[in-house]
């Protein structure tokens, strides 16, 4: 049985070694043993992790690492926890009365649902984009500079440019550069939706998380986000779930296939694409069910 031990770099990023017995490997977790080369770092990293709503189980031992600086993307069929994963990261799954979940989900090297975390404090690390863009009914500048004002911060210049920083960052910054006070709901589905990454990036978080970005968009909005996800892994980790196996192929380093609560199988995305080890995986990435 293959086992990990973390290490703790000078940036307080978990490094992964093989052959150091720290914790039990399930299944899932050779899959993800398998693809961790040794020294690898990892920016979220979830241990013996199980998610239940009430009595069902919905994650079960989930063991894995995701890649700093990458675009990991989560896949499997509908009702399969994708979603519920992703949101274990900014903890959103927390407003959920009947979640409940053990084991560890760490960003960096610390376990976010330690008791000291304020889930304020870890959303400004890590940001969420959902399916539907939903801006709020204020002005383009207004909507990225929200996050900013709610830190407590208001001198006008540091605003300024957060905002041109940010809408450049999310490329919307040629198309609105000169109708920052034009209300966000005048702007296309596609460009509300970078909008919306904007008002993300704004509070500077080391981490993306992406609920289907681009199921609401039409082609050409779609490929845009596509591209900027590509051009934001530079300086953040992006983790996206998608039903779009054209888009997982992509825009994707690495692509991680649940089924009914378990982590199929974990890959780089070429080889998840070109040579699956599972026969649900093939089946699954070929469009023979889902
Ligand atoms: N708020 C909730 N309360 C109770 N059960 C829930 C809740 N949200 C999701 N579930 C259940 O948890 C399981 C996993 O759901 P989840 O939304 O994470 O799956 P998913 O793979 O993202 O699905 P989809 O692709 O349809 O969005 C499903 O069986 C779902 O019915």
């Amino acid at each position: 049985m293959m086992t990990t031990e973390f290490l703790i770099d000078t940036h307080g990023t978990p490094r992964v070694k093989l052959d150091a017995p720290v914790y039990r490997a399930s299944e899932a977790a050779s899959a993800y043993d398998a693809r961790v080369k040794p020294q690898s770092t990892f920016k979220l990293h979830t241990t013996d992790l199980n998610v239940y709503y009430g009595d069902h189980h919905v994650l079960k031992n989930i063991n894995m690492g995701i890649e700093s600086n990458a675009i990991t993307a989560l896949i499997g069929p509908s009702g399969c926890g994708k979603s519920t994963y992703l949101r274990l990261f900014n903890r959103m799954n927390d407003y959920i009365d009947t979640f409940h979940m053990s084991g560890q989900v760490l960003l960096g090297d610390k376990n976010i649902y330690d008791k000291d975390v304020a889930t304020e404090e870890l959303r400004k690390l890590v940001g969420m984009v959902f399916q539907k863009p939903n801006p709020f009914p204020k002005s383009i500048y207004d909507n990225v500079v929200y996050g900013l004002k709610i830190q407590g911060i208001n001198k006008k210049s540091t605003l300024d440019e957060a905002v041109e920083r940010a809408l450049r960052q999310s490329a919307l910054w040629d198309e609105v550069k000169h109708d920052l006070k034009k209300s966000a709901l005048s702007l296309s589905g596609g460009q509300q939706q970078r909008l919306c990454i904007a008002r993300t990036l704004a509070v500077q978080p080391d981490v993306i998380l992406m609920d289907e970005p681009t199921s609401a968009l039409d082609p050409i909005a779609s490929a845009k986000i596509e591209d900027l996800m590509v051009e934001l892994k530079k300086e953040y980790t992006i983790v996206i779930v998608t039903h779009n196996m054209q888009q997982a192929s992509r825009v994707s380093d690495n692509c991680a296939f649940f089924y009914m609560g378990d982590l199929v199988e974990y890959s780089d995305t070429k080889s998840m694409f070109t040579h699956p080890q599972k026969t649900q995986t093939q089946n699954y990435v070929t469009g023979r069910f889902g």
